[in-house]
């Protein structure tokens, strides 16, 4: 070997011992730094049912970001809120006003400064929060692709793992239902390296449906919580009317919150909630309605809320900033105080 062959190869090595020393080092950062998550207190496991009913009461609810930190704002402030078991509540509000925050709530993912959640009657604070999240089925506003196969990103069930013959073939009917089988099928299949099949944005929420769908199967459960943080937001107008029609349908026993800027999504909705600066109510104060007690002025605003197909209950809160968000000529609402 030349001299200079054995001087390259020394550089090499070198250079690689030098990567890994400063991967060692982060990693040991990052297991000094950052606190594990869960406590002593998270010692309630719930039932294999629970949360069957899907029943939310948050009350009081503040939270933010980096806890520890002193400077940082609550992105989240004294929000309450009650949602009856298969109710669909619509979380609308501007960019950053802490829809998404509200969300991370409900999944121990952003913890609380004070307040409390229950769902069908079990504090959050004391469920594991593996447990939880495992239990609420999620799709998030940015869709997450694993290291690994269609079907491991589908099931979570390692390829070591056996799968059933009808597992398999429920994995491909739901990715048929979603508009992904022949894309999937066309580029390596179920064992195929999902991230190599190169899904666009508006197919990644589409596979992040999939994935809710099965998990929602797999628990063969008859209700439950179904938490979409603008799951539509990357797909065009056809695919997004497909994707609301399976979600009304597979989810039809499910309490469903959805985030949504999109304010068609009012139309499915039991509630609309309207955030502003990580508050439910703006300067007015929570206004509770019944549409019997509403005064919904104008033929535009009728026409956007699709006022006829609401039945439940409408929690308008920030209703100054109603015409504001929605470009509504006006609105006025009438308190149950009133
Ligand atoms: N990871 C984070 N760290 C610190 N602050 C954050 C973080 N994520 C969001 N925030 C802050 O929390 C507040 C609420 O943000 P959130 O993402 O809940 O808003 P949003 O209404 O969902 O916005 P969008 O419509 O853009 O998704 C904002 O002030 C934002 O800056």
């Amino acid at each position: 070997m030349e001299f200079n062959q054995s001087l390259s190869m020394l550089i090499n090595s070198w250079t690689g011992l030098e990567t890994s020393l400063g991967a060692i080092a982060r990693v040991k950062d990052f297991l000094a730094e950052v606190k594990a998550e869960g406590s002593e207190m998270e010692d309630e496991i719930p039932t294999n049912e629970w949360p069957k009913r899907g029943y939310i009461h948050m009350t009081g609810v503040t939270a933010k970001y980096n806890i520890g930190n002193v400077h940082s704002q609550s992105a989240i402030r004294d929000v309450n809120l009650e949602v009856q078991p298969g109710q669909v509540v619509l979380i609308t509000g501007r960019t950053g006003s802490g829809k998404s925050s509200l969300v991370l709530t409900l999944l121990r993912l952003l913890d609380l400064e004070s307040g409390r959640i229950t769902i069908d009657g079990m504090d959050l604070s004391r469920i594991p929060r593996p447990a939880l999240r495992s239990r609420v089925v999620t799709i998030p506003q940015d869709p997450v692709e694993l290291p690994g196969s269609v079907r491991y990103n589908l099931t979570q069930v390692p390829s070591s793992e056996a799968i059933s013959g009808d597992d398999e073939e429920a994995m491909k009917r739901t990715l048929e239902r979603v508009g992904l089988g022949e894309t999937v099928c066309k580029r390596g299949g179920l064992d195929g390296e999902l991230t190599d099949i190169g899904l666009s944005g508006g197919q990644k929420q589409l596979f992040s449906l999939a994935r809710a769908l099965l998990a929602v199967q797999s628990k063969r459960a008859e209700g439950g919580i179904v938490l979409l943080d603008e799951p539509t937001s990357s797909v065009d107008g056809g695919t997004e009317v497909d994707m609301q029609r399976i979600v009304r349908e597979e989810f039809a026993r499910h309490t469903i919150v959805l985030v949504s800027h999109r304010l068609d999504a009012a139309r499915d909705a039991d509630i609309v909630v309207l955030m502003e600066g990580g508050r439910v109510a703006e300067g007015v104060g929570n206004i509770l309605v019944t549409l019997s007690d509403a005064l919904i002025s104008g033929p535009a605003v009728q026409e956007r809320f699709g006022v006829a197909k609401y039945s439940g209950i409408v929690l308008f809160t920030g209703a100054s900033s109603l015409p504001k968000l929605f470009s509504v000529p006006s609105i006025s609402v009438a308190s149950m105080a009133d």
